[in-house]
């Protein structure tokens, strides 16, 4: 069991990449050059210096994971905790899930950076959603001597998350630091998520679309691309006007948020047109997940409209292809399923297998990059 509380999901940031950075302290002696209460008033304009370039760096990321990871590693070396969490809540409407990451300090330097799996019941999860929920921080003294900080994260009277640092020395002066860096953080995290969404849904929008797919692809060595496209929206939006065809997009897209596991990550990419990255283990079981999801959305009643349905092309990606030639692929697919009947969910690989996309396959109307 990790103190944190969770189950170890994966490790992010090998210590070849924290090595670059102050090693860390050994317990149970305190941290000689942590930016300790005493440290910080010594060490006074390296200090500074030292607290600049950790802000500067964490705050270089545009990606929020590796802002996560960033921001946990400068603390741990600043405050030479021996271990700091960044706990995180869910979004609204379940569009974040709740998520946890850790930066443990190894006894023979470097650090061990992690993204855990909140596990339920577990003491130290619990002390860090109290904290994020009532947006009040604390500081506890441990057995042997050390201490653990807690410390909020909000915005705008929004609760985002919590930093919980463990085994600091001199935790009252670095409280300032640490709650700092949760504001500067906070600002932070949500200009990132604004960027990477789409307004209407608070799907990922497209721009973020090759880095979620290079992640995904390293963490699962094979995934399914699946390009969803509403079926004759045009109709829906001439018919019953913008609004109700903004409504359809929504729906559609808490349907995704239902329909698909963790692991998958959901886009939308414009308009009626949205991708899925499926971590499923082979074709069938990628195939089975659509279709699910396309009998789903076709058996919704949607309000005033009806009946709604997805066409869905998908096509597996291996670590050496192009995102340009997959979503070509996809779409080709997609198409195969527009002009054979809509409501219905084509494999490219296995309509090539079949010969079913020929010379006269449709060209695919995915804008590539
Ligand atoms: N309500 C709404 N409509 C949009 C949005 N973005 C694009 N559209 C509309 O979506 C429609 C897309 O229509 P088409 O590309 O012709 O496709 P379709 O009618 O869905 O037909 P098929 O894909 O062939 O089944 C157009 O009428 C666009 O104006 C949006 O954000 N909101």
């Amino acid at each position: 069991m990790n103190p944190a509380g969770g189950v170890r999901r994966h490790r992010c940031m090998s210590t070849a990449v924290s090595a670059r950075h102050t090693q860390p302290a050994e317990q149970p002696s305190p941290p000689h050059d942590a930016v300790s209460g005493a440290g910080l008033h010594a060490l006074g304009g390296l200090a500074h210096k030292r607290v600049l370039d950790s802000v500067a760096q964490f705050t270089h990321h545009r990606d929020i994971d590796a802002l996560d990871q960033s921001l946990t590693l400068s603390l741990a070396e600043l405050a030479g905790a021996r271990a700091v969490t960044l706990y995180k809540r869910a979004g609204e409407a379940g569009i974040t899930p709740e998520s946890l990451v850790r930066c443990t300090a190894r006894a023979h330097g470097g650090h061990i950076i992690e993204s855990l799996e909140p596990a339920a019941g577990v003491p130290l999860l619990e002390s860090m959603r109290q904290c994020a929920a009532q947006m009040h921080g604390r500081i506890e003294r441990t057995e042997g001597g050390g201490c653990h900080m807690l410390v909020p994260i909000h915005r705008d009277g929004q609760a985002l998350g919590a930093l919980l640092l463990e085994d600091l020395y001199a935790p009252d002066a670095l409280r300032l630091l640490v709650d700092g860096f949760a504001r500067i953080y906070a600002n932070y995290i949500v200009l990132l998520h604004e960027s990477e969404r789409d307004k209407l849904t608070g799907l990922y929008n497209r721009r973020t679309f090759e880095r979620q797919l290079q992640r995904l692809l390293q963490r699962e060595g094979r995934l399914w691309l699946a390009i969803l496209d509403i079926d004759h929206f045009k109709r829906i939006n001439d018919t019953y006007g913008h609004l109700y065809g903004d409504e359809v997009i929504l729906l559609l897209a808490q349907h995704m948020r239902a329909s698909f596991g963790p692991e998958d990550v959901l886009f939308r990419f414009g308009g009626e047109e949205f991708v899925v990255l499926l971590a499923a283990t082979d074709p069938t079981g990628a195939h089975e997940a659509l279709e699910r999801f396309r009998a789903r959305v076709a058996g919704h009643d949607f309000p005033q409209i009806g009946r709604v349905t997805v066409s869905v092309g998908f096509v597996g990606v291996g670590a050496h292809d192009y995102p340009a030639t997959v979503l070509d692929r996809a779409d080709k697919a997609l198409y195969f399923a527009k002009n054979h009947g809509r409501d219905r969910v084509a494999h490219y690989e296995a309509l090539v297998a079949q010969g079913a996309l020929g010379a006269a396959a449709p060209v695919g109307s995915v804008d590539l990059f």
